[in-house]
């Protein structure tokens, strides 16, 4: 069989917004802004009383994993699982995202990745939210 791919270049994939943003070291700076952002509103840190603050980070890195599109498999508990007993309000929900826009600029990210981001956080709101 005659190989027509020889000699060509492989198509570059799209990167991910994850990668766009410069991969793990940039992300990791987005990530603990956002979460001075998140632990710094006083409407926020009830959310988080009582829960470590290793699990905290990760919870960061996932959200902002969800949001990259950069997430490894993620095996853990559904969102509606994970959330569910701590009646999080549609305000809350709001909030948390305007931090990590906030965070995302701060990182000199563009306003259109941001829109971006924000659009695919939306629709996880309906299984988070249950307040
Ligand atoms: C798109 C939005 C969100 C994503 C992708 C997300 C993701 C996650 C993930 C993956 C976990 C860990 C589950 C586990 O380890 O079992 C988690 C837990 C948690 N999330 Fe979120 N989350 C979001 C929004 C929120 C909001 C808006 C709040 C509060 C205002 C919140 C508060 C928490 C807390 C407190 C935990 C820890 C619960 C516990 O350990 O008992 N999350 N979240």
């Amino acid at each position: 069989m005659t190989d027509t791919t020889a000699g060509t270049p492989a198509p570059a994939a799209t990167p991910t917004l994850f990668e766009q943003l410069g991969g793990e070291e940039a992300v990791g700076a987005v990530v603990d802004l956002f979460y001075d952002k998140v632990l710094s509103d006083p409407d926020l840190q009830p959310y988080f009383t009582g829960v470590d603050l290793d699990r905290l980070k990760q919870h960061q890195r996932r959200f902002i994993g969800q949001a990259l599109g950069a997430t490894r498999p993620y095996s853990g508990r559904s969102m509606r699982t994970a959330h569910e007993h701590l009646a999080v309000t549609e305000d809350a929900f709001g909030r948390v995202v305007t931090h990590l826009a906030g965070a995302l600029t701060e990182a000199g990210v563009d306003e259109e990745t941001i829109g971006t981001i924000a659009q695919r956080l939306l629709p996880l709101k309906q299984e988070i939210v249950t307040a």
